[in-house]
């Protein structure tokens, strides 16, 4: 069954606090949005993701979701929750799935398990909710400050999304319901419109960001959560050739040789950015720029190192620490050590405290040895999102 997920984004997180929306905020470094959006692509029988945002955040969505495939262009939602379910529901109609899940982009814990029972209780019951069991006692609201005997709590359930439906169900149903107020789930739109809505078990980790507590819960839940640590190598070199200066680590050095190569030869960032890129197994430096491709010739080595960055923080992933080793027997590295560094940790946009840089000579022995090049080794390590 061609199954679309919905991902409502448009509201304006005015519980949660002052600043940017709530969707647009951070959890251990990544917008909830990209996070919740990266929930559903590759997911099986996930055909694709329409996200519904407010127009005046079209330029925050444009970088929050650069590079995840199986997302559309995004539709302008509504004033209410329920408006915007609405446009994300007439964006699918030119090309109809059968089942649709309507998701919270503040709920960027939604798990594979989640997605999985909503597809399959939609295409058993037309119309399909994740449901909680309450431990708490419930109580009716009296007078201000007082209350009574409250409804059973084994009587009802906690509602989550994702919600999911047959698709025509659905759509039919808020149609019908758009002049129905502000209803706040699509259960009560598709049991206004009178049909039944069955229930799956929710995850009680799947919590909606909606007060500035939620964030430090949430915060907390995402740093344990980059329980994935990998630690990858790489290894460069390049040998000298006519010229007057090297450059290594980002910085310019004066030597009485260059060092031939197609970019500008820095043995170190080319040796980083391969074991960056070896944390995430995204082949490395050549297969991303190639030495054959002119565009590179010349090129600074600072842009190599910033796109696997990049690439490793699109995955979800943070860096905890980069380490050089340069082997070399000129120029001296000590005198530079500590600029390299810190040039390294401006590109790469990580504290300083988390790069080191190491020299050493090859005792005169081997191409180092007899001055022929420069060879640098380097290790990276990350925390990604554990996903099985
Ligand atoms: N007009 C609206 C209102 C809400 N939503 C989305 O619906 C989800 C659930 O709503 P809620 O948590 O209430 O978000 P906000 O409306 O943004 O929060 P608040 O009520 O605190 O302003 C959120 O992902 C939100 O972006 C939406 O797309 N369009
Ligand atoms: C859809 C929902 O997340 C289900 O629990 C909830 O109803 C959204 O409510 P809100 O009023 O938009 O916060």
């Amino acid at each position: 069954m061609r199954t679309d997920v919905i991902v409502v984004a448009a509201g304006r997180g005015q519980r949660a606090g002052d600043g940017l929306p709530k969707q647009y905020r951070t959890l251990a470094g990544q917008p909830v949005l990209r996070r919740t959006l990266a929930r559903f692509v590759g997911q099986p029988g996930i055909r694709f993701v329409q996200p519904v945002i407010s127009p005046e955040h079209a330029d925050l969505f444009a970088s929050v979701a650069e590079g995840l495939p199986d997302v559309r262009p995004p539709v302008t939602g509504g004033a209410t929750r329920q408006a915007s379910v609405r446009a994300g529901l007439e964006a699918l109609a030119a090309d109809p799935p059968d089942l649709v899940l309507i998701h919270d982009a503040a709920r960027p814990f939604v798990s594979g398990r989640l997605v999985a029972d909503a597809v399959a209780a939609a295409a058993a019951h037309g119309a399909a909710v994740p449901a909680l069991a309450l431990v708490d006692t419930l109580k009716a609201l009296t007078d201000p400050g007082f209350v009574a005997t409250g409804p059973d709590r084994n009587a009802v359930r906690g509602v989550q999304t994702p919600q999911s439906f047959r698709y025509e169900l659905i759509l039919a149903a808020h149609r019908a319901q758009a002049e129905n107020g502000d209803l706040t789930d699509d259960a009560a739109v598709a049991e206004a419109a009178g049909h039944r809505v069955a229930i799956f078990p929710g995850d009680p980790a799947n919590i909606k960001l909606t007060t500035p507590e939620d964030f430090v819960t949430a915060e907390r839940n995402a740093l344990l959560a980059l329980a994935d640590v990998r630690t990858a190598t790489g290894f460069d070199v390049h040998a000298f050739g006519p010229g007057d200066h090297v450059v290594l680590g980002g910085l310019r050095i004066p030597h009485t040789m260059g060092l031939a190569g197609h970019s500008d030869a820095d043995v170190v960032l080319h040796a980083l950015t391969d074991a960056l890129l070896g944390t995430i197994g995204s082949g490395d430096i050549g297969h991303h720029f190639p030495p054959s491709d002119p565009q590179w010739k010349g090129a600074s080595s600072d842009r190599f190192l910033v796109h696997a960055a990049n690439l490793v923080r699109a995955a979800g992933g943070r860096i905890a620490h980069l380490d050089a080793t340069i082997v070399c027997e000129a120029p001296k590295i000590g005198p530079h050590r500590e600029a390299m560094r810190e040039r390294i940790a401006a590109i790469v946009d990580i504290p300083v405290a988390r790069v080191s840089v190491k020299a050493t000579t090859s005792e005169q022995l081997g191409f180092t040895g007899r001055r022929e090049g420069i060879a640098a080794l380097a290790a990276a390590t990350v925390r990604l999102p554990w996903i099985d």
